[in-house]
């Protein structure tokens, strides 16, 4: 799927600054304040059509979910699910994961979600992958200490890789399914993509991992 940003997607997420948040970097080390709440956040990197963070967000009122998604016109349709439900606890961010330390201040993210990220299976673009070292060292920089990374995806290639990437970095892992919808993990909630690949019949592998408690 070829995905170009559309001047009606523009328009549309002009329309509503309350929901998709512009210049977030105006937000560093203040997104509590937009809360109004101390709330801890989570945030789901590559949000696509948002049927996930809507639902989490619906699911764990206590919880403030940030929704990142780099296309115009995907992240519309996360507009729409999050303008029909009115969440207080939900927002959105056309932005790219990259530029996350621009946006977040350092201890600000208590827990990040990368559901069915891009595989970017050619190695020449292995810096592509949102498990790649040098995304792991941002996701650091905005993260509590102990803070997690909660993955899940149904391309196994993906899947080896980042316990590699994650095991590199010197990440903990806390827990791993490869076969999530078979197993006894409780609570799950299901992506666009994830309802899709596990219609065809794929195993859905996901993992949490958390970063080491620094020394002091
Ligand atoms: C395969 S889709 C999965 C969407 C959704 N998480 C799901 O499971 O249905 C991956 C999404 O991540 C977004 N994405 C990829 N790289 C990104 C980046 N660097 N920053 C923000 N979003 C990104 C893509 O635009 C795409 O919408």
């Amino acid at each position: 799927m070829r995905l170009r940003n559309k001047p009606w997607a523009k328009e549309k997420i002009a329309a509503y600054p309350q929901y998709i948040i512009q210049q977030p970097e105006q937000y560093k080390g203040r997104w509590r304040e937009l809360f109004s709440n101390d709330h801890p956040i989570h945030i789901e990197i590559g949000t696509g059509k948002g049927r996930f963070i809507t639902e989490m967000a619906k699911t764990h009122p206590n919880i403030n979910y940030i929704g990142i998604e780099l296309y115009e016109s995907v992240i519309v349709c996360a507009l729409d699910k999050l303008i029909e439900n009115d969440l207080p606890n939900l927002r959105l961010l056309n932005v790219n994961a990259k530029d996350l330390t621009n946006i977040f201040a350092k201890g600000e993210v208590e827990r990040i979600y990368l559901n069915f990220s891009d595989p970017w299976p050619k190695k020449r673009h292995e810096k592509r992958r949102l498990t790649y070292r040098s995304f792991l060292e941002l996701y650091e920089n905005i993260l509590v200490d102990e803070g997690e990374i909660h993955f899940k995806t149904d391309n196994r290639g993906l899947f080896e890789y980042s316990l590699v990437s994650f095991s590199q970095y010197g990440l903990i892992l806390q827990y791993v399914s490869l076969d999530l919808h078979r197993s006894n993990f409780e609570g799950n909630v299901m992506t666009e993509y994830e309802q899709k690949f596990s219609e065809k019949g794929n195993p859905i592998y996901r993992c949490e991992v958390k970063y080491r408690k620094p020394m002091s």
